[in-house]
């Protein structure tokens, strides 16, 4: 069996809020190995964010241990846990945040180019990344001239522009009508089959439908795991979800 792409082991991650402390994770495992995609949900609060962003090297544990491609983030210094997050992982916000002044290609090139990749070979990959979210077309428009659904479709084809191993998405269909938001997550399903790991945060059932296998949170604490069958006869609607 392949090595992991992404392990948690037992991690823990406290909030300061005042005097009180909140613990968002509790002692949660996870493994995430390459062809799979792992759905995570949970109510509001229950750590979901907190979790991608610990698997993202965007936050650190307060206890535990975060491996990303078989390096633990807490050896590694600052400057290569941001070398981590550049080449190995692919993050997919709420937010899109995409930079206003730069036209779609250049915004999905500039993480490519931020990595020493010349500017002809990432400008080619960031047109690949945007043919595959459907919005090849939109390649020369500047982020006030799209739509929020087409913004959130590069800001797609930027975190997954490139050979990315660890896709981690908050609620990726978030201002998408629902036949985008199907096309988008079968981009990350076949990221997936083509070898990535993936990480789906999400409140939706009929996108949970999408991954092989569901992990509930509740509390900071894994509650329960389905496998692909559970998936199936759980969560999906009469019809699937392809
Ligand atoms: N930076 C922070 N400082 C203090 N508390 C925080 C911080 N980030 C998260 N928390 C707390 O940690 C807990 C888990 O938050 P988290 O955002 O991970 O939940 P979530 O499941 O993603 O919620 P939602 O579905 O509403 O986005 C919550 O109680 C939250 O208030």
């Amino acid at each position: 069996m392949s090595a992991p792409v992404l392990q948690l082991a037992g991690v823990t991650r406290d909030h300061r809020q005042g005097e009180a402390t909140v613990q968002a994770l509790r002692g949660v495992d996870l493994t995430v190995s390459p062809g799979e995609l792992v759905a995570v949900m949970g109510p509001s609060g229950s750590g979901k964010s907190t979790l991608l962003h610990l698997a993202g090297g965007l936050d650190t544990p307060t206890a535990g241990r975060v491996v990303v491609e078989g390096r633990d983030l807490a050896e590694l210094s600052a400057a290569q846990v941001a070398a981590v997050r550049r080449r190995s992982v692919g993050y997919v916000f709420q937010d899109l945040n995409l930079l206003p002044s730069l036209s779609a290609v250049e915004n999905v090139a500039l993480p490519l180019e931020l990595d020493g990749v010349r500017g002809g070979m990432a400008r080619r990959a960031a047109r690949e990344a945007l043919e595959e979210v459907g919005v090849g077309a939109l390649a020369g428009r500047f982020p006030d001239e799209m739509s929020g659904g087409q913004q959130q479709r590069v800001a797609i084809a930027r975190a997954l522009v490139g050979p990315r191993r660890l896709l981690l998405a908050d609620e990726p269909t978030g201002a998408l009508d629902s036949t985008t938001g199907e096309e988008v997550l079968r981009v990350l399903r076949a990221r997936c089959e083509a070898g990535a790991a993936g990480v789906l945060v999400t409140h939706e059932a009929r996108h949970a439908a999408w991954a092989d296998r569901v992990v509930f949170l509740r509390d900071g604490v894994v509650v329960d795991q389905s496998g692909p069958a559970a998936v199936a006869e759980s969560l999906l609607p009469a019809g699937g979800a392809g």
